[in-house]
């Protein structure tokens, strides 16, 4: 508001007014200015440098080219955005040099601006994140007002930060205010701040006693199915993140050192959270997964390329226990020779994790695996060889009476049926303390209880589409590491140590993700109709990439053992026996 008294000139009051006005909307402007910027700089350039246009071109090429590769690192998030940046700048740069060497006014290079300019401001006044931005910044501008009327006046806005679900912001509490005080006046600050009813949290900044952070929740993270944003982590020392609060913030938690246990009834999102480990652990090069998988590795076969090693019958379930407990003590004979404590997880001495889906059944079909279950749970931490079990009900029996639930230091419980389920996943109490799985209302939708999360609060994992596990799997497998000399040795002796047995059944329980997903290929092109299996077929069958079904394909032609029936469909040959 601009106060008009008798002794202002009329015009200088209009051009502030006109000016705050170009201020206060700079960026639904900014199209205009940068096409008005890119004439004027054309203009100087074709009066001044005309020959410079050779290097206004080289230039654009390469901020073009550094903006759509390496564009993540200046917040431009998504491909889309960074396509768009790179477009618009060889748009500018095209035009810039054109300009210098004819002149901006010769046709069509005023059309072109003007045209071009246009269609590039489409995106530009669509773009979600660019308007939220935009109505947060205003918002933020007008605190000191907000702050006043709700009785937090001399409160300032330190930093503030749009996301996907709205926006957080950083405040420094005048002298004497409290967070209490602030978290007091929710609805007083929903209210100055125009949210709807609910949509603000606070939490307070354990470091400074007058600082908090403010969580405005625009649309509900939970509201949808959630897409996985990518891996989180690049080492198993960092923690994973596995989805989202209910205030939009990132559920995240270490792996490292601990015991994982995931519940909940079937449907609830058990085998969609699995996915969500193995998409962050499979990017981690200091970690091998090793996975059991008794529902005929319906589960885990898609990032089969990732895993170590895959167990799909009791036996090799047993087989690989067995051996991640010689694993386990060859590490620890190890670190107690060096005299160390803990086993570092690096590339070449990864952690060893083993991922076992559906436990209940490795228990009913296994039970001489259990010991091994056990042994790990109890003595696995220190040498980094630790278990993540999936299962819908851990009650004792389905838990093999075994110790191993109680030795899980993270819980995680999708929706169970039943209240007295919620203790058992969670531990004894929780139910009554607060943790009610049994109201989760969707699936993906979990708690988790781990030494970083000890309250009660609903998060949703990420959903990853066949698609996503399948290009994750694809993108993550070269990068996997392989055992260390004192694991792999360990391994080996411990087959060793089973020699009796005949060799054919040694072999079957050494048998190799690869060599899954290998049987799986020779089946369905066996089993194929007489129009053939299509490439993404081979994909889902046998949870492989699709430049490994190629490779494959191509050997296999070459052996005749298979044949192209028509574009992109394949058939074995009748002699080939899988
Ligand atoms: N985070 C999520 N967001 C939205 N939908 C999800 C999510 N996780 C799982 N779902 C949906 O719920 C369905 C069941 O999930 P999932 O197979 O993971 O359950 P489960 O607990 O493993 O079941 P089961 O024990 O039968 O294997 C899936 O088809 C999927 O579409």
């Amino acid at each position: 508001m601009v106060l008009l008294t008798d002794d202002m000139d009329f015009g200088s009051v209009l051009l502030v007014v006109i000016g705050r006005w170009f201020w206060r909307y700079r960026s639904e402007f900014a199209p205009f200015t940068t096409a008005l910027f890119t004439l004027v700089t054309g203009m100087i350039l074709h009066a001044a440098y005309p020959t410079w246009w050779p290097t206004v071109l080289i230039l654009t090429g390469v901020i073009a080219w550094a903006l759509a590769f390496f564009g993540r690192w200046v917040n431009l998030t998504r491909p889309i955005e960074r396509g768009y940046a790179a477009a618009t700048v060889l748009l500018i740069g095209g035009w810039l040099a054109a300009a210098a060497a004819l002149d901006p006014f010769t046709p069509p290079l005023p059309a072109v601006l003007g045209i071009g300019g246009f269609l590039f401001a489409i995106p530009w006044w669509a773009h979600r994140r660019r308007r939220a931005r935009v109505r947060v910044e205003r918002t933020l501008n007008a605190w000191p007002e907000i702050a006043e009327a709700i009785g937090l006046a001399g409160s300032r806005i330190q930093s503030a930060v749009v996301d996907l679900w709205g926006w957080r912001a950083r405040i420094a509490l005048a002298r004497g205010q409290t967070v209490e005080e602030a978290i007091g006046k929710l609805p007083a600050i929903e209210s100055g701040l125009g949210t709807r009813r609910g949509a603000a949290r606070i939490q307070p900044i354990p470091e400074r006693a007058n600082r908090l952070e403010l969580r405005i929740i625009e649309t509900d993270p939970h509201a949808d199915a959630i897409g996985w944003p990518g891996p989180s982590a690049t080492s198993i020392t960092q923690p994973i993140e596995l989805g989202v609060f209910e205030d939009g913030s990132p559920v995240l938690v270490s792996l490292l050192r601990r015991h994982a246990l995931v519940g909940g009834v079937a449907g609830s999102g058990k085998s969609g959270g699995v996915n969500v480990v193995m998409g962050n652990l499979s990017a981690c090069p200091d970690v091998i997964v090793w996975g059991i998988d008794l529902k005929r590795g319906m589960e885990l076969l898609p990032w089969a390329s990732c895993l170590d090693r895959i167990a799909t019958t009791p036996r090799e379930a047993e087989t690989l226990l067995r051996d991640a407990v010689a694993v386990l003590d060859a590490r620890a004979a190890t670190l107690a020779q060096r005299g160390e404590r803990t086993w570092e997880p690096s590339s070449e001495a990864p952690a060893l994790i083993v991922l076992i889906d559906e436990y209940a059944e490795l228990v009913d079909d296994a039970p001489g695996a259990v010991r091994y279950a056990d042994s790990i749970a109890r003595r696995g931490r220190a040498p980094a060889t630790t278990l993540i079990a999936a299962t819908q009900r851990p009650s004792q029996k389905a838990m093999g009476n075994s110790a191993v639930r109680s030795q899980m230091d993270v819980r995680i419980s999708f929706r169970v049926r039943e209240r007295r389920d919620v203790d058992l996943i969670l531990g004894q109490g929780m139910h009554k303390a607060g943790w009610h799985a049994d109201a989760l209302n969707a699936p993906g939708k979990f708690l988790i209880s781990a030494p970083e999360h000890d309250i009660p609060r609903r998060a949703r994992t990420y959903l990853l589409e066949d698609e996503t596990v399948r290009h994750a799997a694809g993108r993550h497998a070269p990068r996997r590491p392989a055992l260390d000399p004192v694991s792999e040795t360990a391994v080996e002796d411990s087959s060793d140590d089973m020699a009796e047995e005949p060799e054919t059944v040694r072999q079957h329980d050494r048998k190799t993700a690869q060599e899954i997903a290998e049987g799986a290929l020779h089946a369905a092109l066996h089993d194929a109709p007489d129009e053939g299996v299509s490439v993404p077929q081979l994909m889902e069958a046998t949870g492989m990439s699709r430049p490994w079904v190629y490779w494959r394909l191509n050997q296999l032609d070459t052996q005749g053992k298979v044949r192209q029936v028509s574009r992109g469909r394949w058939r074995g040959v009748e002699s080939d026996s899988p």
